[in-house]
């Protein structure tokens, strides 16, 4: 075990790839599980389902959720909230609100390594909504943080979200394929400075400027 158990990881996401193996097992069953309650999620914003139908699903999500309580370890096997603690190059990141595929309140964003670029794809649902039809901005600005936190992981010195600015610039529709992409501009001493772009077609819906600053990881713990 090293001293730095965050140096490793720091190294590893120079290179991140997200990982091209299809799950298995319990782990295939959790992304299963995750995405039938985005399904849920979704369809609970425009349903007229009656209410016995509703209090029967509560009751059997009650019980469940009992259930899952109950096999709680306080070891979180399904890998990383965020990019920078990761610990390998291929790391999981099941857990992320925002790309975690055993994370039902993740969209989730798709993210890839396009040369200096990290290219983010996603579908919004209704789930997502701010303005009618389109998405709410709180959710579009965690989504820019976490290409813009990508991208700045990537210099091998990554640092926390100081400052995120966004100009919204056109609504971003719903339930259509929507595309952000990030790169880091500049580092100064700690301060990394990002930016990116969110476009729907070729509608420039967003743009985003992040200031990470460079931390001691060892001062975070998961
Ligand atoms: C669990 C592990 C997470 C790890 C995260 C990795 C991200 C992974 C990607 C995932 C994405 C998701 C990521 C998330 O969601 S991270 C979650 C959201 N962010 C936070 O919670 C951060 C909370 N804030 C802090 O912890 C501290 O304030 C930080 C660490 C930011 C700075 O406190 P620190 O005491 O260390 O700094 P300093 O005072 O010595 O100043 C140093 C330099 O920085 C400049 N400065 C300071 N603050 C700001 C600011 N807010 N904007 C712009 N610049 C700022 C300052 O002027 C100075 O510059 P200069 O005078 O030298 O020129």
């Amino acid at each position: 075990m090293s001293d730095d158990p965050f140096g490793q990881s720091i190294a590893s996401l120079a290179n991140w790839v997200p990982p091209d193996e299809p799950p298995t097992g319990q782990r295939a069953a959790l992304h299963r599980l995750a995405a039938a309650m985005r399904i849920v999620a979704e369809a609970l914003t425009d349903m007229q389902a009656d209410e016995a139908d509703l209090l029967a699903a509560a009751e059997a999500m009650e019980q469940f959720g009992a259930r899952l309580e109950a096999t709680r370890t306080g070891h979180r096997p399904w890998g990383f909230a965020e990019s920078a603690p990761a610990g390998d190059a291929r790391a999981m990141f099941d857990r992320s609100p925002v790309i975690g595929l055993g994370n039902p309140v993740a969209p989730p964003l798709r993210m890839e390594i396009d040369g200096d670029r990290i290219v983010g794809r996603a579908t919004f649902g209704a789930q997502y909504e701010g303005p009618p039809g389109h998405v709410h901005g709180g959710i579009i600005a965690a989504a820019f943080d976490e290409v813009l936190g990508m991208a700045q992981a990537r210099t091998g010195r990554p640092g926390m979200t100081g400052t995120l600015t966004i100009r919204y610039r056109r609504p971003t529709p719903l339930h259509t394929e929507v595309v952000f992409e990030a790169r880091v501009d500049r580092v100064e001493g700690r301060k990394i400075f990002a930016a990116g772009t969110l476009h729907a077609g070729e509608t420039l819906c967003a743009e985003a400027e992040g200031i990470f600053i460079s931390v001691d990881f060892s001062r975070l713990t998961r």
